[in-house]
């Protein structure tokens, strides 16, 4: 019981909750078709059972009226054989049981029919209802003969309305049955396909995907047949957009992932498989590297070639670096000419400087470009998963800090990545940064080392050299910073400032009667090239009223001696002004004589480390001798530096050097100190 009733709710959930469209459609049938039908059933059968009692009734009546009418004339003239007959008839009507025809005239015995089965029962049976017995009147002429005593069979009635409430049944059956299969194709094939259909195109408007959709065709004309044609077109209409979705989401995942001119994979796309291999590096305890590539001097191609020759050649470049790696590894071109790389599957870590070597020697052939054949090289810094970082920004940042490491040791190699680089790169920006600021924060110096001339001792000039009072190291000599400057940029200003500074200083002295002779500045690589060299010594000479013979410039033989021509037009310049030429650390370089005569410098400064080895050196001694005839023959001084003994300083007079630098005379040294040192030297002159 309970288990119906559990039944029962759920199908009423069910029902509530919508049952499918076919079970609802034949529900309603089914009920449209039987409920008329049965309800007809009842009302007949109600409508019947009473017609039928009526009629039953009306034939007993009838067959009691034409009994006693047609047993008269055999009672009155007491023909029992006809008697018997009369009966025998009444008996075949099928309602009647039994007849008794009583004579009332005379004493002879009733005629009795009775059906067999009957003859025991008949009052028990009328007494149980199932008969029920008429009695008429036999009258003939008015005289009254005897009486017709009838037993009707009172279920008679019901049985015929049994047998018709079947047949009623069956026929209603029957037209259910034919309705149900008239009806159900009907609806089948023209409301509940359609509308299955229509589910089906709805559905898969509401799936809709990049993938192949089902077509729906619509042949019908009524209301279902026009809303699937409309949710077709719309179904077409969601196709096409979809379809431009697509096209235009594989643009934007072109442009988001892919670097436009190579089609290389870009930063985005790198990161991205980086950080998965990463993930499966750390799950199958892998090793994996990555390249960090620079073209060098790039900058040279677009400057010469032109920047679509500079694109030509990134391309080219591309195509070298996906042609030599393997399949597995991943390049992505970063920026400009910096390139990625992603090398999978490392067995040993010396397979990637073998794969480092081959990319180099690819990028290394020469491309033809369309303004002509061109040659680059790459630098290049490696760095290892997990071994030198484990994410992606430090790996790929310690692979840049290995790359410059390649460039910084002459390009055209490659370096690994180790930690202890790392912090040297640190420190190196960071003293890089601080340069920056040293200048405005002033914590640049000049200290100044005298030159004396070499027979009399007499002060005839002082280089001026930087020095950087860091506020936490102390004083730091060029050694620690130029080359950084150099690097930086910074060396522009740097100069701008030692050469302002050192005329300040020198006007300075010149206005306090102090002769500290000619004032030296060196001038770096960069400086000497910089087209702003003479406008900032004349600036210098000019804001501190100095004549251009009180002010030399230092430069090294290696800088004067490249690219000579472009030397010799700023030499000439800058003699034009007056102001004096000295080449530095002379002998070191590879200066031809007849450049020598060309440049005319004022003087030559003899590299000390000739001079520290006169004392056990015949070559450098030879080669003194040399510098200062040389000199002499194209009559220019000669300077020696790095003079520490009073050996070399007579082997230097001797030799006829002009004048004298270095330790044995003086120390570079803050302005104090020089002063200090030029008013000593004066007390003992006037001492002496
Ligand atoms: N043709 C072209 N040049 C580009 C593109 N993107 C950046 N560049 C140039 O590439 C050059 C990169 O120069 P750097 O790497 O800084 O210097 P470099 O000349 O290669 O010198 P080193 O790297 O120090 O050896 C710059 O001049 C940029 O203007 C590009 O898409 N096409």
């Amino acid at each position: 019981m309970k288990s119906i009733f559990q039944l029962l709710g759920r199908l009423r959930a069910r029902w509530r909750g919508g049952l499918p469209l076919r079970y609802t459609v034949m529900v309603a049938v089914l009920a449209a078709v039987t409920a008329p039908a049965a309800l007809l059933l009842a009302i007949e059968q109600q409508l019947s059972e009473k017609s039928q009692q009526a009629l039953l009734a009306q034939g007993e009546s009838a067959l009691m009226a034409i009994g006693s009418v047609s047993i008269a004339e055999p009672m009155w003239v007491v023909d029992r054989v006809a008697l018997d007959a009369a009966a025998q008839r009444l008996l075949e009507n099928p309602q009647v049981v039994a007849v008794r025809i009583e004579d009332g005239l005379t004493n002879a015995p009733p005629v009795e029919r009775i059906r067999d089965g009957y003859a025991r029962v008949l009052d028990a049976e009328v007494a149980a209802g199932r008969l029920n017995h008429q009695v008429r009147q036999v009258v003939r002429s008015g005289e009254n003969l005897g009486r017709l005593v009838v037993w009707f069979d009172a279920t008679y009635g019901q049985g015929l309305l049994q047998q018709r409430r079947s047949q009623m049944f069956t026929l209603v059956v029957l037209q259910v049955l034919v309705s149900l299969v008239v009806l159900t194709p009907m609806l089948v094939s023209r409301v509940l396909k359609p509308i299955e259909r229509l589910k089906a195109q709805a559905s898969a408007l509401v799936e809709h995907s990049s993938e192949e959709q089902p077509v729906f065709i619509w042949r019908r004309h009524d209301e279902l047949g026009l809303l699937g044609r409309h949710l077709g077109q719309v179904q077409d209409r969601l196709r096409e957009l979809f379809g431009q979705l697509g096209a235009k989401n594989a643009q934007l995942e072109q442009l988001a992932m892919y670097d436009h001119l190579t089609g290389l994979p870009n930063r985005s796309l790198f990161i991205d498989l980086v950080q998965r291999e990463m993930l499966q590096a750390r799950r199958n305890q892998q090793k994996f590297g990555v390249f960090f590539i620079d073209l060098d001097r790039f900058k040279a191609v677009n400057d010469s070639m032109g920047h679509a020759a500079g694109d030509q050649l990134l391309i080219e470049v591309a195509r070298r670096l996906r042609d030599t790696l393997r399949e597995v590894d991943v390049v992505c071109r970063q920026s400009g000419d910096e390139f990625l790389v992603l090398v999978r599957d490392i067995a040993h870590w010396e397979t990637l400087g073998d794969m480092a070597d081959r990319i180099l020697q690819a990028v290394e052939a020469p491309v033809v470009l369309a303004g002509g054949s061109a040659r680059v090289s790459a630098s290049m810094g490696i760095a290892l998963f997990p071994d030198d970082a484990e994410d992606f920004e430090n790996l790929v940042k310690n692979a840049d800090i290995a790359m410059y490491q390649a460039k910084s040791l002459g390009r055209a190699r490659y370096s690994f990545f180790h930690s202890e680089l790392n912090s040297r790169r640190q420190a190196h920006l960071e003293l890089e940064h601080q340069l920056g600021q040293a200048i405005t924060a002033g914590e640049l110096v000049l200290h100044y080392q005298p030159q004396v001339d070499a027979n009399t001792g007499a002060l005839v000039g002082v280089e001026a050299l930087v020095r950087w009072q860091h506020p936490q190291r102390g004083l730091l000599y060029p050694g620690h910073f130029i080359g950084l400057a150099e690097e930086s940029g910074q060396i522009a200003e740097m100069g701008v400032w030692t050469l302002h500074e050192a005329c300040r200083q020198k006007a300075e002295w010149k206005a306090r009667g102090l002769d500290v002779g000619c004032m030296s500045v060196n001038v770096s690589a960069l400086e000497f090239r910089d087209h702003r060299l003479l406008d900032s010594l004349q600036s210098a000479l000019t804001d501190n009223g100095l004549q251009p013979g009180e002010l030399e410039i230092e430069i090294t033989e290696s800088v004067l001696m490249t690219e000579t021509d472009t030397s010799q037009r700023i030499i000439e310049r800058v003699r034009a002004l007056g102001v004096g030429i000295a080449i530095d650390d002379f002998g070191t370089g590879y200066s031809s004589l007849s450049y020598l005569k060309r440049l005319r410098p004022n003087q030559l400064k003899i590299d000390r480390s000739f001079v520290s080895d006169t004392a056990t050196d015949n070559d450098s001694r030879a080669i003194v001798r040399g510098v200062v005839g040389l000199a002499n023959a194209l009559s220019l001084n000669v300077v020696a530096e790095g003079v520490e003994t009073v050996e070399q300083q007579a082997f230097l007079r001797e030799t006829g050097c002009h004048a004298l630098q270095g330790y044995y005379i003086a120390r570079p040294m803050a302005v104090e100190a020089l002063e200090a040192w030029m008013a000593d030297r004066n007390n003992k002159e006037t001492t002496a």
